[in-house]
């Protein structure tokens, strides 16, 4: 007998996530029996009162909760949600499935949820003159809804939109296709240029029949948002499995950038906010390069962390499985340097000393003179920022150098006593065999500079984070790949910057001149935690990875959400106490442990609030730097630095007390270096920002004492 087909909806997964354990197994088993015998009366299908679509059933789970599917023919069953008896009937009788016309893949359209989603907008005749405003889509006829593709059944409640925060809202619930030609026309382009760049980009070049859903069910559209499940295995496995590269429909903004066949002719800067699919574009260009990868060349796909790094090779593993992988390098960008040193200088390599090794070096350096005169933090900074920065290699060359970014002015006596500072440090760094990362990296780039193009060892480099990279890295990556056509793709966010390593791509040789794009439309985070965490940037300027500033103009998201929690507590363990209440309100709420991350400035402050949840009989984990918790650990905590790139259904910061955040030792004075003084606030806020933007669905804030100075902007959302 044949199987019977299981094709799931996306969104089933959202309904699954919040059922108990013990209904999740009934679902299971109920999955099965449909597998196995789609004959079986006990499945108890029944079509609901006064349903829109005549093939959507509800079947029983158990007592309390029903399955809302369509059931077309024998053998197909697209499963849609498992809900509680009366919200499963509600659901069931406003979807309807469909067959798109221009794409030929199944669409699943929840009209409740559409209409849901205007109810509370503004009163369009609320205007002074009492006029009707129109609606925003008046321009777009019925007819060319249908011709790119936006089913008509969507079409009334479009014409109800009249205002643009009410587009966001809507095209959440919308079918891919849908969600697409709404977003481009809500921006402004023509019903035409809607058609070129999205709908006939997505359109199936065979003969659609609306009938046919088992041809529907191979075409690709079908399976950018439907799952058709082998076995219960493999279903088992999807669920537990987050959402990955290889699910994601790219936008039409990011398809073009990711895909674009004719070659770019040099290197490409892609910005964009937090969650804008940056390193889903990164790497979707990687598969693009490597598919067309003349045999024998290498593509390397970099940045700047090494837990960034492991967790890109299996996003790209992911997305193209071993054959991809073997043709890409995939590698931090001081695992780069390491690699690219050993080659030159084969066993003579000296031993690599991280960033805090190097620093106790300077703070050794610094006590040691007599009287004490130069700052260690100051020495430190002078050293990475000016000469290895610059790789000065001489007291000359220190002394022409300019010294911009630099806010303390040193005269000739000064510079002298720093060189010697310097010249010593580096003296006993190689009389004991050692070398700083960034200087390995500086000298590597030095030697490279000089190849052949022959011997450059990659034929194309991809760079996801490339905010954080120092000027050396840019100096090494430049020189490790001949100059020309689809050499670098650099994607980045200053915005997010959190290392102390702001440089100019176009000071290294790397000319991005009409080659940067910009991605604006936020996936990840909801517009309440959006506006929170822009409060949080407050009015800083940002650069754009080269000589211009760069603002988040236009940034926003599709996904609406819960209000981020933001709290002030009398002291420290009170907020503690609080933290473990908040984590148990979102496990009761149906979170995972492992989609719950609490995020501290200091390890300190992460390990207290291990012992907090612990306290309180929760699970939880400290995840450390290049540590990556086996699945069923419990809550992850981390630090500010180590959450940097991940994503959770639900963040809580804590220890965002005004004593904390900034941290005082990470911040030079104002006096001793007011340039100084200003990048580091900006990077501290930058940290709080990126921890703040990693929450999909919940964010929760808090402080014990006076709030943190940056929380004022982000209360003003609140
Ligand atoms: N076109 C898309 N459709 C659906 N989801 C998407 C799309 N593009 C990206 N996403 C999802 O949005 C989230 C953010 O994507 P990604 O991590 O690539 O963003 P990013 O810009 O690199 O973020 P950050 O700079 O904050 O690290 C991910 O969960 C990703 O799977």
């Amino acid at each position: 007998m044949p199987k019977a087909q299981v094709v799931m909806a996306d969104v089933f997964q959202k309904y699954y996530d919040d059922l108990d354990g013990s209904v999740q197994a009934q679902v299971l088993q109920f999955i099965m029996k449909m597998q196995r015998d789609p004959d079986a009366n006990g499945l108890n299908l029944k079509p609901p009162k006064g349903g829109k679509d005549k093939r959507v059933r509800t079947a029983r789970i158990n007592d309390n909760f029903r399955a809302v599917l369509m059931h077309y023919s024998d053998r197909i069953y697209y499963l849609v949600a498992v809900q509680p008896h009366d919200d499963a009937y509600t659901l069931a009788s406003h979807i309807i499935f469909d067959i798109n016309k221009v794409t030929g893949g199944v669409e699943l359209i929840n009209l409740a949820s559409l209409t849901g989603t205007l109810s509370g907008q503004p009163d369009p005749r609320g205007t002074d003159d009492g006029a009707a405003k129109p609606s925003v889509f008046a321009a777009v006829s019925d007819a060319d809804f249908d011709r790119l593709g936006v089913h008509p059944s969507v079409v009334p409640a479009l014409r109800e939109i009249h205002s643009d925060d009410a587009i966001l809202g809507f095209v959440e619930h919308l079918p891919k296709l849908a969600r697409d030609v709404i977003l481009c026309l809500a921006d402004g382009m023509s019903v035409e240029a809607v058609w070129e760049h999205v709908s006939s980009v997505a359109a199936t070049s065979d003969t659609v029949d609306p009938e046919d859903y088992e041809a529907a069910n191979e075409r690709p559209a079908t399976k950018e948002s439907f799952v058709v499940t082998g076995d219960v295995a493999e279903f088992g496995r999807i669920m537990s499995e987050p959402l990955s590269a290889w699910r994601i429909f790219l936008h039409p903004a990011q398809r073009a950038l990711a895909e674009r066949k004719a070659p770019y002719n040099g290197p490409v800067r892609v910005t964009g906010g937090p969650g804008t699919g940056k390193t889903v574009v990164a790497l979707h260009r990687v598969k693009a390069l490597a598919d067309r990868l003349p045999p024998g060349q290498a593509i390397l796909l970099t940045t700047y962390t090494t837990t960034l790094a492991e967790l890109l090779r299996s996003l790209l593993e992911d997305l193209g499985g071993p054959q991809l992988t073997a043709k890409v390098d995939v590698r931090n960008i001081d695992k780069v340097s390491y690699g690219i040193a050993k080659e030159i200088f084969g066993s003579e390599l000296p031993k690599t000393l991280d960033d805090t090794e190097i620093r106790k070096r300077w703070d050794d350096l610094a006590d040691e003179q007599h009287p004490h005169r130069w700052d260690a933090r100051f020495l430190e900074s002078e050293w990475k920022q000016v000469v290895l920065a610059q790789d000065l290699r001489s007291r000359d060359d220190y002394f022409a150098a300019t010294r911009s970014g630099r806010g303390k002015r040193l005269n000739r006596p000064e510079r002298a006593q720093v060189w010697a500072l310097i010249e010593t440090f580096e003296h006993r760094l190689d009389a004991a065999g050692e070398v700083g990362v960034t200087q390995l990296a500086a000298q590597a780039a030095r030697i490279a500079r000089g190849w052949t193009d022959e011997s450059r060892p990659y034929r194309h480099i991809v760079v996801d984070e490339g905010q954080d990279l120092h000027a050396a890295h840019w100096k090494l990556l430049r020189a490790l790949v001949p100059v020309g056509q689809d050499d670098l793709f650099i994607v980045g966010d200053a915005h997010q910057r959190i290392y102390d390593n702001q440089t100019t791509l176009s000071a290294h040789g790397i000319q991005i001149r009409g080659r940067s794009k910009r991605l604006t439309l936020n996936y990840r985070t909801t517009r309440q935690i959006l506006a929170a965490s822009l409060g949080l940037l407050g009015d800083a300027t940002f650069d754009d990875l080269d000589e211009s500033t760069e603002d988040l103009g236009g940034y926003r998201s599709v996904l609406g959400g819960a209000a981020p929690e933001l709290t002030g507590y009398p002291t420290s363990a009170a907020e503690l106490t609080g933290l473990a209440g908040g984590v148990e309100g979102w496990l009761a709420e149906g979170l995972k442990e492992e989609e719950i991350v609490v995020a501290a400035r200091t390890n300190k402050v992460a390990e207290a609030a291990v012992e907090a949840l612990r306290a309180e009989g929760l699970k939880a984990v400290q995840v450390r730097s290049r540590q990556t918790p086996p699945a069923g650990s419990g809550v992850h905590v981390m630090t500010m630095h180590r959450i940097k790139g991940l994503e959770y259904r639900a963040v809580a910061i804590v220890g965002v007390g005004a004593g904390f955040v900034p941290m005082p030792s990470a911040v030079t004075s104002a006096a001793e270096d007011p340039l100084q003084h200003d990048r580091d606030l900006q990077r501290e806020r930058s940290l709080l920002f990126v921890s703040a933007t990693r929450a999909r669905e919940q964010l929760a804030i808090s402080w014990s004492g006076e709030a943190s100075p940056f929380l004022e902007g982000a209360r003003k959302h609140h």
